[in-house]
């Protein structure tokens, strides 16, 4: 186990604030991670990213070993220096990549043999491979090599893959090593069932990690389901220990799982609704594309202290989404992950006020009344 301290400052219900101490920098949480696939967030700059709070950013082993390679990235001086981030960085391992990306993969109990979706070249990956990529990329965090299935899936083969990820557990661990101020993640797996989720969750705990990811959730299951899992499976994990739920998600979706004890999430949301030319709001989710906005002189907060969020109307905003213009992606991706770090940052603060159901509720409440 590593020696990265992870501080809980306050309870609430099942809920956490806190902050997990890497030598690149704190990552305060409840935490939202911006997705930077390709060692960027999309039509963000580094600088900039920062500014909107956010701690860590996310990337991927699949994207970066297929292009620009791993090798190439350390022999650069990694991937803070590469992307001009300097603070902690968490890669994904690329299992879960390779299945929603890659074409002719093939699977076996060592790994995953693929052709590349850039120009599809061959590739492998084994856990000892995407932790050694890991390694030359520098990650603060590093993702065991797993296998992500699809729901609804069959029972069996939701077990065959929960097995089988448990058995790259303990080989991404071997492969680890302790290397000082780096930590390594376990995920669970288990699908829809609950007592596969406990088994996995229980066994990783015996192989011992310095966080615990929730994987095989967001892929297809209802929110209900979905937090039906996090009950099953918070319980299980060492109280001491960061939780990282993989893939996730809306607003929504993120203040139901802090208060199911999840600590850390990633989701490309924000980003990616951001270049389709959506917001985030306190008031809800606004379509730009939407004629309703073509004559609305109002930005979409006033009261934000986000430019992209206060400076600029909502008629120009959709004038720029519905020309394509490159502007409205950058604003709209700055609104968004300022919107997501700020949703963070409140239910961090009304934890640590023993208040966070109220925020909670105050929060839906201003999405349910909408525009106003
Ligand atoms: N190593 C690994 N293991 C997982 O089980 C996993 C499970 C995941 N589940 C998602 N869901 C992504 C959902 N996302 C929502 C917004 C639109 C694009 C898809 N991403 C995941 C990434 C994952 N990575």
């Amino acid at each position: 186990m590593s020696e990265i301290p992870f501080r809980i400052a306050a309870t609430d219900g099942a809920a956490r604030t806190g902050a997990l101490v890497f030598p690149r920098g704190e990552i305060r949480t409840p935490a939202f991670m911006p997705v930077g696939t390709a060692a960027t967030v999309k039509a963000m700059y580094a600088g900039q990213v920062r500014e909107t709070g956010a701690d860590v950013v996310l990337g991927n082993v699949y994207h970066l070993m297929l292009r620009p390679g791993a090798e190439r990235v350390a022999e650069l001086g990694g991937l803070h220096r590469f992307m001009n981030w300097p603070h902690p960085i968490l890669t994904d391992s690329g299992g879960f990549q390779v299945m929603s990306l890659s074409s002719l993969r093939k699977l076996d109990k060592d790994g995953v043999t693929f052709k590349s979706h850039i120009d599809g070249s061959t590739h492998r990956l084994t856990p000892e491979r995407s932790v050694e990529i890991q390694r030359l990329l520098g990650a603060d965090v590093t993702m065991q090599f797993d296998e992500c299935v699809r729901l609804p899936a069959p029972p069996a083969e939701v077990e065959r893959a929960m097995r089988l990820s448990l058995a790259w557990a303990e080989r991404s661990k071997a492969a680890f090593g302790t290397p000082q101020g780096r930590a390594l993640f376990g995920i669970v797996q288990g699908g829809d069932a609950p007592d596969l989720r406990k088994a996995s969750a229980r066994a990783l705990v015996d192989i011992g990690f310095d966080g615990y990811a929730i994987g095989g959730l967001a892929v297809g299951e209802p929110q209900h389901v979905m937090l039906a899992m996090l009950e099953e499976t918070t319980p299980e994990l060492p109280a001491g220990r960061p939780r990282y739920l993989m893939g996730v998600g809306s607003p929504d979706d993120l203040l139901k799982s802090v208060a199911r004890g999840v600590d850390m999430f990633d989701c490309v949301m924000p980003t990616r609704a951001g270049r389709h030319g959506q917001a985030f709001t306190r008031f809800g989710k606004l379509n730009l594309k939407n004629a309703r906005h073509a004559d609305d002189p109002r930005p979409l907060d006033p009261e934000s202290p986000c430019p992209a969020a206060r400076d600029y109307s909502r008629a120009y905003l959709h004038h720029l989404v519905k020309s394509g213009e490159i502007l409205g992606m950058m604003l709209l991706t700055w609104a968004n992950l300022d919107y997501y770090q700020r949703l963070m940052e409140g239910a961090r603060a009304a934890i640590a006020a023993g208040r966070f159901a109220d925020y909670a509720a105050e929060t839906t409440a201003g999405w349910e009344a909408g525009d106003r």
